[in-house]
């Protein structure tokens, strides 16, 4: 019997192995893409050598083969890469955190990156085998050496080193898969499916191909209802990562499939956008805009993000940091080699990294969506009725930071054009005397098309944007202007619209009205601020504006809010003098004060419907309608 040394871990490796075992990682399949990363790393190493070394291996000759021994619990995970000798078994495997890899790399940082790809750099992925083996086992012959050595282990007590056979250069990992506890089912990991799936998600793009052997049921020739298995060796990854495929080699058709397999929905995106960047941040992304929204897309649970890949491996499904609130609908993935990554993976030591590609993708949808806008109208309006409702929440949120990036991205219903039009597009066809961007708030096209606010500035031939999204006004009112164009609610009440001659009418007519007003404010006992002849109303009697910032379309809004119920608006309202309402109420005034205040209550409850806002007594109001028509 040989005398086998058995060498415990150093001392702070033991507390280190027994923490990666149980809490470094959440979920314990990553243990097998770990073990496939070194693998990589270890045929790129070898790889890298050959082609210095004049070696004559080819990049086809290297692979990695996985194989399941069900009945003895036993996975292997087998390359023929670079190896190691006795000396690096017992460097690597035998001091936790020290990576051969990332030496590796440090040794040869003036090398292409596209011959070398290395994954590791903390040197502790291989412990995580320990989440799910109760043995592990490493056999390994280095490139260039005679004798293959066996490394072993079962955890925390320490490991032995030997002498073994073994023909191919390359390392061979046999793990013993725990027995399944009541928490968890280790079983698992020994289903041919379960590899699979495994290998699919978190090892797709390893360059290098991850073979296993895979059984199927085939019917029996002749038979019709007896089955036999057949195995054979399959491929399991896809090796090469679309995001890396030059754009002239892929058609609408190949992103769109893969857009389809990768985020599961039935229909093709509405585009896609697939960027390369190198400098401060050098990643390859690979985004796309889907054409319906999820059904949980307005709601809080739903989830933004993009996939995030280090060179190819996943690293996190869901990166929220690269996506910024109002691009949330953006799906899609980043690889970047350059992450500085904590030693889980699952979570990223700098998000400085994160913010400079954020702001560099942000700038990369915007300009997608700026040319989807011009080149291709049809389109972005789809896009804009999905989606446009996140770009509205963008301007207002945050206070306003998103409002320069975003203002030349919105669309507004145009009384002029009778379709969507943009601000620059509103803009660029303004009258030389009109001095803001007129704005309408209301239900629907419809309603807003017939609120006797309109008619005035209509006539005055100017262009009104109908808002019919509760955020809409909120929107404008953050932007504040647009290139120097403030915005002007047609409800504001003074509009400047009257010439000097008609501004001196008023002012006569309001002057002798005063008393008539104030009363009728009275009446109204403190619904209104105040009672006002109109500059707005044309043909209309009556309508209800509003002083200050908060709009009566807001109220309506922030009253289905509950925690802000109470936020009214400074509602005004105001009397159309060319009406002969106007003169009967004056003639009420000297006659019939009583009479008048029932006049007030009506013309008030009338604005309110107009408006499209509840009465407060519609019975009362029936009752006052009646009694004037008997
Ligand atoms: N299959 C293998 N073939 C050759 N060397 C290997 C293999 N697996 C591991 N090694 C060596 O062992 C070292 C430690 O591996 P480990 O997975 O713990 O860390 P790492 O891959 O360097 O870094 P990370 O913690 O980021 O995975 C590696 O750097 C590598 O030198």
């Amino acid at each position: 019997m040989i005398f086998m040394a058995k060498k415990a871990f150093k001392a702070e490796s033991k507390r280190l192995l027994d923490m990666m075992i149980n809490s470094i990682y959440t979920h314990k399949e990553i243990f097998l893409r770990e073990l496939i990363s070194n693998a990589s790393d270890a045929l790129d190493k070898l790889y890298f050598k050959s082609l210095t070394e004049n070696l004559g291996i080819e990049r086809k000759d290297l692979g990695i083969d996985l194989a399941v021994d069900k009945d003895n619990r036993l996975i292997t995970i087998t390359d023929n890469g670079i190896g190691m000798t006795k000396d690096e078994l017992e460097n690597n495997l035998g001091v936790i955190a020290n990576s051969g890899s990332f030496k590796f790399k440090n040794d040869n940082t003036d090398t292409e990156k596209d011959d070398i790809n290395v994954i590791g750099q903390f040197g502790v992925g291989f412990y995580s085998a320990f989440m799910v083996a109760s043995e592990v086992t490493v056999e390994s012959k280095a490139y260039g050496s005679e004798q293959a050595y066996k490394w072993y282990s079962q955890g925390v007590d320490g490991y032995t080193i030997t002498d073994c056979d073994k023909e191919d250069v390359g390392t061979k990992i046999t793990l013993k898969i725990k027995e399944n506890t009541e928490e968890e089912e280790y079983d698992e990991y020994l289903q041919d499916y379960k590899l699979r799936m495994i290998v699919k998600k978190y090892s797709d793009y390893i360059r290098y191909p991850i073979r296993m052997e895979v059984s199927h049921q085939h019917l029996k020739e002749g038979t019709e209802n007896e089955y036999e298995t057949h195995t054979e060796i399959e491929t399991l990854n896809s090796m090469v990562p679309i995001w890396n495929k030059s754009k002239s080699e892929l058609k609408d058709e190949d992103y769109n499939q893969f857009y389809k397999e990768k985020f599961f929905d039935y229909d093709d995106p509405i585009a896609h956008i697939h960027t390369k960047a190198e400098g401060t941040a050098t990643y390859n992304a690979l985004m796309y805009i889907p054409s319906k929204a999820p059904f949980d897309y307005y709601s809080k649970d739903y989830e933004k993000g993009l996939q995030l890949y280090s060179n190819g491996v996943l690293i996190m499904d869901k990166c929220p940091d690269l996506l910024p609130d109002y691009f949330s609908f953006v799906k899609g993935l980043v690889d970047s080699a350059d992450l500085s990554l904590n030693i889980s993976r699952e979570m990223l030591q700098h998000d400085r990294q994160l913010k400079i590609i954020e702001k560099s993708l942000e700038r990369s949808i915007k300009n997608e969506l700026t040319k989807m806008l011009r080149n291709d109208r049809e389109r972005y309006e789809k896009f804009w009725k999905v989606f446009g409702l996140q770009i509205k929440f963008g301007v207002y949120n945050g206070f306003g930071a998103g409002k320069e990036l975003l203002k030349d991205l919105l669309l507004f219903y145009s009384s002029y054009e009778k379709k969507l039009v943009t601000l620059e597009e509103y803009v660029s066809r303004m009258k030389e005397d009109q001095k803001y961007i007129y704005f309408a708030s209301g239900e629907t096209v419809d309603k807003i098309d017939k609120l006797p606010q309109t008619e005035l500035v209509k006539d005055k031939g100017y262009e009104i944007l109908y808002l019919i999204d509760s955020v809409d006004e909120f929107a404008l009112q953050m932007m504040v202007d647009y290139n120097e164009k403030q915005f002007k609610s047609v409800s504001a009440g003074d509009l400047d619209l009257e010439t000097p001659e008609e501004k001196e009418e008023m002012k006569a007519k309001a002057e002798e009205s005063k008393d008539m007003f104030a009363f009728m404010k009275d009446s109204l006992g403190g619904k209104v601020k105040d009672v006002r002849l109109s500059k707005i109303l044309k043909s209309h009697a009556v309508c209800l504006t509003s002083d200050g910032l908060l709009s009566i379309e807001m109220e309506k809004v922030l009253s289905q809010m509950p925690a802000e119920h109470d936020a009214k608006a400074e509602k005004v309202l105001e009397i159309n003098a060319e009406h002969p309402i106007y003169e009967t109420l004056k003639k009420l005034y000297e006659t019939d004060k009583d009479k008048l205040k029932t006049y007030s209550e009506i013309l008030y409850d009338q604005a309110l419907l107009v408006e499209g806002m509840p009465i407060e007594d519609p019975v009362e109001y029936s009752n006052k309608i009646c009694s004037l028509m008997v």
